[in-house]
């Protein structure tokens, strides 16, 4: 039998009926939940509410018991970590990695994809569209200007936009980032929430935050998780006045 009617929406990320269980207990407990394209969902929730292991069940960090994580057509419970990264997933933690005693020009630099360009042969061509894509994402995290200076030497708000600059030149479709304002400034919070807005013109960005002007500066639409479960859903003018998420989160 053939069913007629409209065809299920193309989300970037579908999330359906996502289990993890460590020795029985449900971290997360038959989740489902959708990402379009350009978006930007911030997964909020009280400790220990599977926030983290969400993002780790995405990137394949952790393995799901059940369920399915569909990102464009391929199923990424079924794949390896390095097949995620390389089918368009960046995740970053809540630590930099960054490498202090190199320059920001070297970290971008070693973090430009190797074997995917298109010249082939002529290193002298690739040398310049790396050098174009170091400068083009520098410009994009506030750090042109400091191209040649060690990494060292950043404010800690920086080394958090280097990090995501090491990510971008990679050009994910989804990125992923873990509390992301944690520690910076005022000043740096509400620049990372422009950096953000800027780079989901070609990606959507899955972001876990505690900091609730953080939110409502970045947010599309807020994702309440609770034990493992979604209690609420939606703008974040919904979710604020959710008597749910009062009780359990904002209220506390
Ligand atoms: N590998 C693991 N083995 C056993 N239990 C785990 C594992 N990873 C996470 N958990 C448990 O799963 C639950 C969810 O943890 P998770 O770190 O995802 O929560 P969270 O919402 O990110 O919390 P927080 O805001 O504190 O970071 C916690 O009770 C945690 O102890």
């Amino acid at each position: 039998m053939t069913t007629i009617g409209t065809p299920p929406k193309n989300f970037l990320l579908s999330v359906e009926g996502l289990t993890v269980s460590f020795d029985g207990f449900k971290a997360v407990n038959d989740l489902s939940f959708y990402v379009d394209e350009n978006e930007i969902r911030v997964i909020i929730g009280p400790n220990g509410a599977g926030k983290t292991t969400v993002l780790d069940l995405i990137c394949g960090k952790t393995r799901s018991t059940a369920g399915s994580i569909r990102f464009r057509e391929k199923e990424l419970t079924r794949m390896s970590e390095s097949q995620i990264v390389l089918a368009g997933v960046g995740r970053k933690f809540q630590t930099p990695s960054i490498y202090d005693d190199l320059t920001i020009f070297e970290n971008l630099e070693i973090s430009y994809p190797k074997g995917r360009s298109v010249w082939g042969a002529l290193t002298f061509k690739r040398d310049q569209a790396v050098r174009d894509r170091v400068e083009e994402v520098a410009e994009i995290i506030f750090l042109k200007d400091r191209l040649h200076d060690n990494a060292a030497f950043l404010s800690h708000g920086q080394k958090q936009w280097l990090e995501i600059g090491m990510l971008l030149i990679q050009d994910p479709e989804l990125l992923m980032l873990d509390e992301p304002v944690a520690g910076m400034s005022v000043s740096e919070r509400i620049k990372t929430a422009e950096l953000l807005n800027t780079i989901i013109k070609n990606r959507s960005v899955l972001v876990i935050e505690h900091d609730m002007k953080f939110v409502e500066d970045i947010a599309h639409k807020v994702t309440v998780l609770h034990q493992g479960k979604i209690l609420s859903e939606g703008s974040m003018e919904k979710v604020k006045s959710d008597p749910k998420v009062v009780e359990v989160y904002l209220g506390h």
